[in-house]
């Protein structure tokens, strides 16, 4: 693998109708990276991983990706019907375009599955039908439906709502290790304490891209007041970041903006 930028947006701009959502945002997505982009509802963070896979067309600016990426999408859990009548296994199966020669998963296809169900802490799940799961099995299922697909590059919008905080963590550290075993990943997040200040890049959009880059420039209150329109400390507590909302609702971050829904 060369180090040559796997997707570059330059100059993105992306209206839908009359509003722009996104204005010149230019990133970069280079091998082995692992990025939280952070921001306030409507932001456009879902935009901003629609036009790096390509999804949509941007009014103005250009994104290249590399001929060789493969983009596994996690959607946000909110988005899925669980009452689909799947099972983990066929969920994961069906990551792959098939053949009218062989519709069905085939007999390696099934250990390769039972090989991604474990590596994913999933093992004996497999016929299990996926509105049968917690929450953070459920996103497991479906960054093991990505790893499946072949990806190499994993896109998660928001993996962590509406799980408790120690699912959180573990979905934090899963996504630590896949990065570790070579897995390019681009997430977005409301959850600056709990996953974006644990990460090495972090981006912070609010329709233009306010600050990007390590946690030590980036988490700043001056960045952050800017991002989230409403003034930002951020402490030491046991040697970990800690961003706290200083305005009139003053809270410990993860939150929703005002303008959340
Ligand atoms: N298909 C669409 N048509 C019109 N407007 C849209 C469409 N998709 C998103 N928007 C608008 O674009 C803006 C950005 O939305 P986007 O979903 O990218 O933000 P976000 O930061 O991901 O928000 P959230 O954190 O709430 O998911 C919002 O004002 C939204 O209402």
């Amino acid at each position: 693998m060369t180090d040559t930028p796997l997707i570059t947006a330059d100059g993105l701009t992306v209206s839908y109708g009359a509003g722009v959502v996104l204005d010149d945002v230019s990133v970069t997505i280079a091998p082995g990276d692992l990025i939280g982009i952070v921001g306030p509802s409507g932001s456009g963070k879902s935009t901003l991983l629609k036009a790096l896979l390509g999804d949509l067309e941007p009014t103005s600016g250009t994104v290249t990706r590399r001929p060789d990426v493969h983009v596994g999408l996690v959607p946000q859990v909110e988005r899925i019907d669980w009452n689909f009548p799947v099972t983990v296994s066929e969920c994961i199966g069906m990551a792959r375009a098939r053949g009218l020669r062989t519709p069905w998963i085939t007999k390696a296809e099934r250990g390769e599955i039972a090989a991604v169900l474990d590596r994913l802490g999933l093992h004996g799940l497999g016929d299990r039908h996926i509105r049968d799961l917690s929450g953070g099995q459920q996103q497991r299922v479906f960054i093991a439906r990505a790893v499946f697909s072949g990806a190499k590059v994993l896109f998660l919008d928001e993996p962590t709502s509406g799980l408790d905080v120690t699912t959180r963590h573990e979905v934090l550290h899963l996504l630590r290790d896949l990065n570790a075993d070579g897995f390019t990943i681009v997430l977005s997040t409301h959850d600056l304490n709990g996953i974006a200040t644990h990460l090495p890049i972090i981006v912070c959009l609010n329709k233009s891209v306010i600050g990007a880059g390590d946690p030590d420039s980036v988490l700043t209150p001056d960045v952050l007041e800017r991002t989230y329109g409403s003034p930002m400390q951020v402490l030491e507590h046991g040697g970990m970041r800690v961003v706290v909302e200083t305005g009139p609702e003053a809270s410990v971050l993860p939150f929703r903006s005002a303008a959340g829904r």
